[in-house]
């Protein structure tokens, strides 16, 4: 029975809170219980009215009595205290779908050599020529909060201020890409990042993914090795991977494969040594980089290009568009191109790099861009994550904003900047409005490529036998597809097992005879001191999901 309002049953605090009109009428709400935020509205919203209704009567109240009141009312219009708890649990926006656990800084591209020939590109022509640019690494499957030093892909994105426009080129610490067409996307994002059902991430739909899809292979390869864990954003080499169309003054097209390459030359570190790091600090990367810039250590990386003309590209034996594959030494030559340098680290990161939004698809006059089906997917998908992300005006944020454009995009979220002012907002019109960019000199002959669907497990086979360059690191990489292959169920293992096989025998059998002896320490370990602390072997993961399952 409510005390309060007699005719009612309950006598908790819920109903009081929320229902019993007596007993706020009787009761004059403790400021603590305000403070704490813990007051129900219901509640609230007649506590204030039964104030402004009868302020009179307050007067006939005890003290204690009028101080809470009076706290309440206070609390209720300063401005402050709504502005405070109104805005705070908005300060958060989606992270990035990938590569949200980033950092980044502000520097300058400078030309080192002249390669008009090539694009008529402003950015890149003059010796000499600075654009500025900023820069975003960030870890390819990490979320915002992750750590920065498992072994992962990481990103490199650069924006360049140029004076036709913003030049956004999107790197990668390897090489080449994990698969070719983009409708994999999605499979790779799930695949690799965390477990519907646990929210761990989860070996075993990893491995069934690289070896259901073997073109997976060669990227996996190049994370297994050194390559998968530079020591520092500072010391990788990153490549956009894509093949670039370039076009010249005379309406010459090559392409090229771009590579920012370190100036402090590439170092790794080893499983072991990345662990211990990461029992201490999980930003470690984040703040070499911070460290290395406030210190005047400036990051640098040369810019080149390897080259091949149109003749060239006719005559190779391989699909040169491939980005799961690397370009065949022989086929192509290397020109430098100039310099990236970091030199200011951002005075706030959410507006600065938080709110970046690099988008492949921004190219400029002479960089026609890739023309492969994957670029082609991604031209889609990151204006809409960044539309999704920021919001559909986001190139008004300060740090998108080119220093040239012009637009008829209008109104919508807020930013719109000056929302271009009274230019007119149809095409065509016959008042100044801006004209559609047309690259005139752009060459418009189509490319037809053959190729076979034929999975091509030869380039895994080179990048064991030949990019490893010596044992200790072959040695290396076969530990870390041994760590990585413990936890993942033994039906899986097997398709691993028989893929490897099929790449190089010596390689199948070293990972096989690795894995047996990490078994069976792993057993002696738990007959030692059992119950083992993480009974790996039984993690959960898609394998349990139901054939028939439609729910
Ligand atoms: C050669 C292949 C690829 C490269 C070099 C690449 C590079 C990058 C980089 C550097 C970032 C980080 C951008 C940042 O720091 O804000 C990124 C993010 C992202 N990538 Fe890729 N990527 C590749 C393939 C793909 C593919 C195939 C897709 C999907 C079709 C994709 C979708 C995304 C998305 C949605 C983001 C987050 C964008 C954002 O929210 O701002 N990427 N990628």
């Amino acid at each position: 029975m409510c005390h309060h309002c007699e005719d009612r049953l309950e006598d908790t605090v819920e109903h009081k809170e929320s229902a019993c009109s007596a007993w706020a009428e009787h009761h004059c709400v403790p400021r603590n219980v305000i403070e704490d935020g813990n007051l129900s509205r219901p509640v609230l919203v007649r506590a204030i009215m039964r104030i402004e209704e009868d302020w009179d009567a307050v007067s006939s109240l005890s003290p204690d009595r009028i101080m809470d009141q009076k706290c309440i009312i206070d609390l209720f219009s300063n401005q402050l205290l709504i502005d405070t708890l109104s805005t705070l649990d908005g300060e958060r926006i989606p992270e990035r779908v990938v590569t949200a656990k980033g950092t980044g800084a502000f520097g300058y591209f400078e030309v080192t050599h002249d390669i008009s020939k090539y694009t008529y590109a402003a950015v890149f022509n003059g010796v000499g020529k600075k654009t500025p640019v900023v820069v975003r690494f960030a870890k390819a499957f990490q979320n915002k909060g992750g750590s920065e030093l498992v072994r992962d892909i990481k990103t490199m994105a650069v924006k360049f201020y140029t004076e036709e426009g913003n030049l956004d080129i999107l790197a990668l610490s390897i090489p080449v890409f994990a698969f070719k067409y983009p409708i994999t996307t999605r499979d790779m994002n799930h695949a690799f990042m965390r477990n519907p059902q646990t929210n761990m991430y989860d070996l075993t739909s990893l491995y069934d993914l690289v070896t259901l899809r073997p073109v997976f292979g060669q990227a996996l390869f190049w994370l297994m090795s050194d390559y998968g864990m530079p020591n520092g954003y500072r010391r990788m080499d990153t490549f956009p991977i894509h093949t670039y169309e370039l076009s010249n003054r005379h309406g010459e097209r090559h392409y090229v494969r771009f590579n920012f390459r370190t100036e402090l030359g590439f170092s790794y570190l080893t499983t072991a040594e990345a662990a211990a790091i990461q029992a201490l600090d999980l930003d470690y990367f984040t703040r070499d980089l911070y460290n290395a810039i406030d210190s005047r250590q400036y990051p640098a990386w040369k810019l080149e290009m390897d080259v091949m003309s149109l003749h060239d590209i006719e005559k190779v034996d391989y699909n040169p568009f491939d980005v799961t594959r690397l370009w065949k030494n022989g086929t192509f030559y290397t020109v430098p191109i100039g310099r990236l340098v970091l030199n200011r680290n951002v005075k706030n990161h959410f507006r600065d790099i938080e709110q970046a939004a690099f988008n492949p698809a921004n190219l400029v006059p002479g960089i026609p861009g890739p023309v492969d089906y994957l670029f082609r997917g991604k031209s889609i998908i990151y204006r809409d994550a960044q539309n999704y992300r920021l919001g559909r005006n986001h190139n008004n944020i300060l740090v998108n904003k080119p220093l040239y454009a012009k637009t008829y995009v209008r109104d919508g979220r807020p930013p719109i900047s000056l929302n271009m002012r009274n230019a007119p907002n149809y095409y065509p019109n016959s008042f100044h409005g801006p004209v559609p960019y047309v690259d005139e000199k752009r060459p418009w002959k189509k490319l037809r490529v053959l190729e076979s669907n034929a999975i091509d497990l030869a380039p895994m086979w080179h990048f064991y036998n030949y990019i490893l360059e010596d044992e200790a690191h072959r040695q290396r990489f076969i530990a870390n597809i041994v760590l990585t292959l413990v936890p993942v169920t033994p039906p899986v293992v097997q398709r691993v097992m028989k893929l490897l096989h099929l790449v190089d025998q010596g390689l199948s059998e070293r990972v096989k005879a690795g894995y047996e002896a990490a078994l069976t320490a792993q057993q002696a370990a738990a007959l030692a001191s059992p119950p083992p602390a993480i009974p790996s072997r039984r993690v959960p993961s898609a394998q349990n999901y139901p054939k028939h399952d439609t729910k």
